[in-house]
């Protein structure tokens, strides 16, 4: 656990930094191709204009192969984006000056329907692209007094919890703090999130970023990178945006997830125990959601921190992919990207990725695999005592099927036995150090439905090997040098 703080404080000071200082690997790596840096940015290079797949991507009867997409229209495509881009450009400079620019964005009402009225009428394409560029019509600005009608005073005056605690002088500071902030439903790294009620009555969480560290300027760049990401996605098994508020602070809302964390389920209390029934649907729902983030979704991408927290459960037990604090955009025809510093969290981070900074897909294949590990054993990725990396933990235990050794305690014989072999097998294959060896999200799906005999090989429609990186010097023992390494970092 301290050492995942420490990756996260980590991280947390590097962000920001992160796309300013991403290199370009020469030859076979990507150009660096921005990640959005707001709402409905269409990041077009020359590489992106020749080879945009991604526009007939989200036609919604969308087959599971990426080969199956439809050719984008181009000039519509390139037409929008700029459109944005200039509106962005825009947004950026006058943040520069000062944050309450976001509101702006009132002004650009996200509707199709004002879309269509600020632009030239386009001749019809058999790709409407309209939906790629407004794909959540729904959204919208919120001010800061209907979040705070939202939420119930959310944010107390510190002022006021001191007067507080000098009245109820034996009321402990955390303690009252937490009382006052009781619609606070968890905290992260650099936001606190909040459970709240719209006026219509649904429920949301909203997550107000925190004002640490990071310049104001960083912190707005990654708000908009964050909305730029998550407004593009649009599936089930991915958190859902309600809107924004840049008023008074950097807010998202979001359609509110029961549950709670998935981490919150595993390893919140003794007591209780999340049945396989439950669990298995969960492994499924990321998988379905990390498939649409590789191939199926406008944009190809790489969510780079999958973890057990950061994974929703709804009032069903659907899981919903949420964080889109760290995602990266990659083109299309770039196989790999190569980022520095390394960002993510300690015990999820393929080794190809801490090693080298390598980023691609499996990236999240990779820590996928340890997330499944998770759910098999209900042990943490790093294990809080022992601080020993499940990874390397399982890897015999895995190499003897000993299906006894490996299961969660809690779940004693609860559990279907062929489910639960398909998911060992599934996250064994997702943890191997070599990357190409690794499936991709559509081989991971069906290894996991069990019917495996429909997969492809190994590799993916996006995915292209790199061989500089699937150096063989992968070893187990190389692995587990790189894992210190990593941690000694950290603590330095
Ligand atoms: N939509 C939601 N519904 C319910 N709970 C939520 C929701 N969003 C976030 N949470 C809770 O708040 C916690 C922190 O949220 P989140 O991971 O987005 O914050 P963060 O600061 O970005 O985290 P990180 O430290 O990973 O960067 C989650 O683990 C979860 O318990």
């Amino acid at each position: 656990m301290a050492v995942e703080e420490m990756e996260k404080k980590k991280k947390k000071k590097n962000k920001g930094s992160n796309e300013k200082t991403e290199t370009e690997n020469s030859d076979s790596l990507s150009i660096d191709d921005p990640s959005p840096r707001c709402v409905l940015e269409i990041p077009l290079t020359s590489s992106d204009s020749d080879n945009s797949s991604s526009c007939g991507s989200c036609s919604p009867d969308k087959s599971s192969s990426p080969l199956s997409t439809t050719p984008p229209n181009v000039s519509s495509f390139q037409h929008h984006g700029l459109q944005w881009n200039r509106m962005i450009d825009s947004i950026k400079k006058k943040s520069i000056r000062r944050f309450s620019v976001i509101p702006l964005l009132a002004s650009y009402e996200l509707t199709r329907k004002n879309m269509r009225r600020k632009q030239p009428k386009l001749s019809p394409s058999p790709v409407d692209c309209d939906q790629i560029l407004v794909a959540k019509p729904s959204w919208r600005n919120f001010t800061y007094e209907e979040l705070v009608a939202a939420t119930d005073s959310f944010n107390p005056d510190p002022v006021l919890v001191m007067f507080f605690c000098l009245l109820v002088a034996s009321m402990d500071l955390d303690v009252l703090y937490v009382f006052l902030l009781e619609n606070m439903i968890g905290k992260g790294g650099h936001a606190e999130v909040y459970r709240g009620v719209l006026p219509d009555g649904e429920t949301v969480a909203i997550k107000k970023l925190m004002r640490h560290a990071m310049e104001e300027e960083e912190r707005v760049s990654d708000f908009l990178s964050e909305l730029g990401m998550i407004a593009h996605v649009n599936h089930p098994n991915a958190a859902r945006l309600r809107g924004f508020s840049s008023d008074r602070g950097l807010h998202f809302v979001l359609e509110y997830a029961p549950h709670g964390s998935l981490a919150s389920l595993l390893f919140g209390s003794e007591e209780e125990c999340l049945d396989w029934k439950k669990r298995y649907k969960v492994a499924l729902g990321v998988a379905d959601g990390l498939r649409y983030l590789h191939n199926d979704c406008p944009r190809r991408i790489i969510h780079r921190d999958i973890k057990a927290s950061n994974i929703l459960l709804s009032q069903d037990y659907e899981a919903q992919i949420s964080d889109f604090g760290l995602a990266k955009w990659l083109p299309e025809n770039c196989p790999q990207h190569i980022v520095f510093p390394i960002e993510g969290t300690f015990g999820y981070l393929a080794p190809e990725y801490f090693m080298h900074g390598v980023v691609d897909e499996k990236t999240d294949v990779f820590a996928f695999g340890v997330l499944l590990l998770e759910i098999i054993t209900g042990r943490r990725a790093v294990d809080t005592d022992s601080r020993q990396s499940i990874v390397m933990w399982v890897k015999p235990l895995l190499e003897k099927s000993s299906l006894e050794e490996i299961v969660d305690p809690k779940l004693g014989n609860d559990f279907d036995e062929t489910e639960m072999r398909r998911v060992m097998q599934t996250a064994s294959m997702c943890i191997h150090h070599v990357a190409t060896m690794r499936p991709d999200m559509n081989r991971l799906v069906q290894l996991l439905r069990g019917d495996d005999r429909l997969a492809e090989p190994h590799g993916g429609a996006r995915t292209v090997s790199l061989d500089g990186c699937d150096l063989q010097d992968h070893t187990s023992s190389s692995y587990l040098d790189g894992l210190i390494r990593h941690r000694q970092l950290l603590m330095e």
